[in-house]
């Protein structure tokens, strides 16, 4: 199996067909409603709040509320009073089995679900998934982390409408040093390895450090990305704000850190700075420009058409040139 990751992959431009990157277009529809981008914010506490969630889903993207110290069921009513649809995550524990039940019996039906834990790969998953398919068919099931084939088909089996692939990539995680497990270092081809097997969407979660890693993703299989340390930092961003030497920084802590925990007890994450860098909207108004491009170097008018193209290893043991044919 040939093992590389993001920045270890460069896609290969194909002839292109616009006179313009605004006829490319970057939105994909994703659980029965359409998005502008292939993008969602991570569901941690540093990265989204009720109010960002609001927006995003007020300006046509896709969000996934977190679920530490939250209502989940005064959450939901929130955003069904607003006109919105409503993105919850679920853990797999008793109280979120008790959220499921209330939400059902107060005829509060979330339009996605998230069950959101370490080790996706897990009968505790597939009870969840029981669960909520039984209490609320309607609900849009997305489950995870996994970072497997086998799971992915699993999963999928199970009854989720898709899956979130990625175990240890992210910024602020430390699953890799602290349990030897994970797919960090080579999220890119796990999310291949994953991808050959998927019947339904996968988001490629973890280890997006560029725009480009947009497009990258898609290539090798993902519908859409989960992106934390590169949405975090920004004005509206809910982690504290802090000053060094002059500069304005948000913290950004993982979800399983004794930051997000409370306690130092089965500590996978760490709290790291991000520097301030402006506002949320123009850092998502850049990435559908530049995924606008990726489309247009890939030859095509959607998404999709990024599927088609070539891609080169650069150094290492894989290096090479792969042709689709
Ligand atoms: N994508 C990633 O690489 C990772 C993400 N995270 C994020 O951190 C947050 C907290 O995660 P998590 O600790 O699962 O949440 P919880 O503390 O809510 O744990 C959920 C349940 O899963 C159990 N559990 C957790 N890890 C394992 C494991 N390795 N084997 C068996 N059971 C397990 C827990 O039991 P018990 O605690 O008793 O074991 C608990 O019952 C989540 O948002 C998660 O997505 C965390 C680590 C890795
Ligand atoms: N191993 C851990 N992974 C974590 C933790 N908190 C969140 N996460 C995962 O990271 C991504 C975001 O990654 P980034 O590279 O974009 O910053 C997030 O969606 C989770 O899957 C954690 O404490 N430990």
């Amino acid at each position: 199996m040939e093992i590389f990751d993001y920045d270890k992959v460069l896609l290969l431009p194909r002839k292109c067909r616009v006179e313009s990157r605004s006829e490319c277009d970057p939105t994909l529809e994703f659980g029965g409603r359409r998005f502008k981008l292939p993008v969602v914010p991570a569901n941690m506490k540093t990265v989204v709040d009720e109010k960002i969630c609001l927006w995003l889903a007020r300006n046509g993207y896709f969000y996934v509320m977190h679920r530490f110290d939250l209502d989940n069921l005064q959450f939901v009513r929130k955003m069904k009073e607003a006109g919105a649809f409503a993105s919850i995550s679920v853990g797999v524990k008793q109280p979120d089995y008790d959220t499921i039940d209330r939400l059902a019996a107060e005829g509060l039906v979330p339009e996605y679900i998230t069950i959101d834990i370490a080790h996706g790969h897990a009968d505790t998953v597939k009870n969840m998934i029981f669960h909520i398919k039984k209490k609320m068919p309607q609900a849009f099931v997305i489950a995870g982390n996994v970072g497997t084939p086998e799971a992915v088909i699993d999963l999928e089996n199970w009854g989720a409408d898709a899956t979130k692939v990625g175990i240890g990539p992210g910024k602020v995680c430390i699953t890799r040093m602290k349990t030897g497990f994970g797919t960090g270092g080579w999220q890119l081809s796990a999310l291949k390895w994953c991808a050959r097997v998927a019947t339904k969407p996968i988001i490629a979660d973890g280890g997006i450090r560029e725009h480009g890693d947009i497009a990258k993703s898609i290539r090798f299989g993902a519908s859409l990305v989960m992106v934390g340390s590169m949405l975090a930092g920004h004005e509206e961003s809910p982690g504290d704000t802090v000053e060094v030497e002059g500069r304005l920084y948000k913290e950004y802590y993982g979800s399983a850190s004794d930051f997000n925990k409370g306690e130092y007890k089965h500590v996978e994450g760490k709290r790291i700075l991000e520097p301030v860098k402006g506002k949320l909207p123009e850092t998502l108004r850049e990435m559908e420009e530049d995924l606008q491009s990726s489309i247009s170097y890939a030859g095509g008018t959607k998404l999709m058409d990024i599927r088609k193209v070539n891609y080169v290893i650069l150094g290492g043991d894989n290096a090479g040139e792969h042709l689709l044919m």
